[in-house]
């Protein structure tokens, strides 16, 4: 049984790339050309190819290229036989048998898309053999479909107006896939697919895996850099971005170069996918991501909205690593920016730390300023003690002067041997009279003075200043208030 799609694909993500080519093809359809989309594995041919049957509102036909495939499998065959026998007993004595066996005919998809109109998408075309194509060529051209010889069908079909059909296939270099013949060649437009560009493999990623913005950009720069440092630039990286991107989204999977898991994953869905031996593409994935941890340079570059040096450094990085003709001039200038930035991050960093240890130090020398004014506040009452302490010092050599012997006066105010006993007490009450006018005399000028200031002033020792004061004391011309000694003469 042949079943009619009405297939169209699912999520078809268009962006101004794809729409300019979709619309090309689109055009040559409703021409009445049939278009063949030729370019790399995984470039989005066939999913184009279904998106340009939906738009021509047709029932669709599918068929794959296979090498296997015969033009039976095309136009259709021999299913079977039909047998009719009619036995005749007319009379009695004669039988007339007649066996009649007839073939079955059974078209297939090309047959039925041509005899209906249908839009016959034949993917990957050329993996069939060229001459079961040969069917195809007044299918196309002279629109007859040649059916094999038979008695009882008509041997051609003519093929709808409504008829279009969309090739696709591989480049020829490709494993198992076959050389077009020029013929079927030279009657369809070709348009060549090739990688689509990276905003609309991001864009594909994050409708189809559902993954972020920032991921998926990520997801595309790698892989995309992963096949240029291996030499795998022919076909496209879409399927293996599309991998990483459901894998991560579904397992929730951080897609950063540092994350273990992501690693992992890179390496299974990357390996596999280069031509060169397992332990070199290994090492290339290995440097690739860790020099993306330490450069941090697709992180960077994810900041599409504010552009940053780094993004633009990586801008420089991918386009210049596209180019297989890029210098190692051009090399050593990315190295060098990429140094430079590097440098940038660390002055900024210890410029940061700079401001840090002062603004650490201004808040140590405030404290150290409000500990020393605590420290400072009590120093008048130390003052007061101080003085304190002299005037108790005073006091104190007061009473030993009170308390001294007697002898010790009379000794230091012994007259000298060559005076009378009589010459000796008049000189000495001259000398005291004298010292007792200079005390009063002083302590009128000065208006009352201390013990200690008395002696300094007048040049007097302590014993004999104490004796003299507490004569006049009690002479009554002298008096003592809170440690000074006041004249009461007028
Ligand atoms: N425009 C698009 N919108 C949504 N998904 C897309 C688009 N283009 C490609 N894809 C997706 O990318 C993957 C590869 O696309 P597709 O199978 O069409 O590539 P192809 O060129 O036909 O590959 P192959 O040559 O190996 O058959 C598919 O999963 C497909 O869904």
């Amino acid at each position: 049984m042949t079943t009619v799609l009405r297939a169209s694909p699912r999520r078809f993500v268009s962006t101004p790339a794809i729409e300019r080519v979709a619309n090309r093809a689109l055009r040559y359809l409703q021409s009445g050309y049939s278009v063949h989309l030729r370019g790399p594995a995984g470039t989005g041919k066939t999913t184009l190819a279904l998106h340009l049957a939906d738009m021509l509102a047709r029932p669709l036909m599918l068929i794959f290229g296979d090498d296997e495939f015969k033009t039976s499998d095309l136009i259709g065959n021999q299913s079977g036989y039909t047998r009719k026998r009619v036995v005749d007993n007319y009379i009695h004595s004669v039988v007339k048998v007649e066996d009649e066996l007839r073939q079955n005919w059974a078209d297939s998809r090309l047959t039925l898309a041509c005899r209906d109109g249908f839009t016959l998408v034949y993917d990957e075309f050329n993996r069939s053999r060229p001459e079961v194509n040969n069917v195809l060529l007044s299918a196309l051209e002279e629109k007859l479909l040649v059916l094999p010889p038979s008695n009882s069908r008509s041997e051609y079909v003519r093929v709808s107006p409504h008829f279009r059909a969309i090739f696709t296939s591989n480049p020829e270099e490709y494993c198992g896939v076959h050389a077009t013949q020029d013929a079927l060649m030279d009657r369809l437009v070709t348009i060549n697919i090739p990688e689509p560009d990276e905003l609309t493999q991001q864009e594909i990623l994050v409708q189809k895996t559902e993954i972020d913005r920032a991921s998926a950009l990520l997801i595309v720069r790698l892989v995309k850099e992963f096949r240029v440092r291996t030499g795998n630039e022919k076909s496209s990286g879409l399927r293996s971005c599309l991998m990483l991107g459901k894998v991560c989204h579904d397992h929730e999977i951080l897609a950063t170069p540092g994350n273990a898991d992501f690693r992992d994953l890179c390496f299974d869905i990357l390996l596999s996918r280069s031509s060169l031996p397992v332990a070199e593409t290994t090492k290339i994935l290995w440097e690739l991501l860790n020099e993306a941890i330490s450069l941090g340079l697709f992180e960077a570059a994810l900041n599409e909205s504010e552009p940053s040096q780094a993004a633009c450094v990586m801008a420089m990085v991918s386009a210049d690593v596209a180019k297989p003709e890029a210098t190692i001039a051009q090399a050593e200038a990315i190295t060098e920016a990429l140094v430079a930035l590097v440098e940038e991050v660390a002055l900024a960093e210890e410029v940061a730390l700079a401001e840090e240890v002062a603004l650490a130090e201004e808040v140590a020398l405030a404290e150290e300023v409000a500990l020393a004014e605590e420290v400072i506040a009590p120093i008048p009452q130390a003052e007061a003690i101080t003085q304190a302490l002299a005037a108790l010092a005073e006091d104190v050599a007061l009473v030993e002067t009170v308390v001294a012997p007697l002898t010790l006066t009379t000794e230091i105010a012994l007259p000298t041997a060559s005076m009378s006993p009589l010459s000796v007490d008049a000189v000495m009450q001259e000398e005291v009279t004298s010292y007792e006018q200079a005390i009063i005399a002083y302590l009128k000028q000065v208006n009352g003075a201390r013990l200690s200031q008395i002696e300094h002033a007048l040049e007097l020792d302590r014993f004999r200043t104490v004796d003299i004061l507490r004569f006049l004391q009690d002479k009554g011309s002298v008096m003592l208030r809170d440690r000074l000694y006041l004249c009461t003469e007028g």
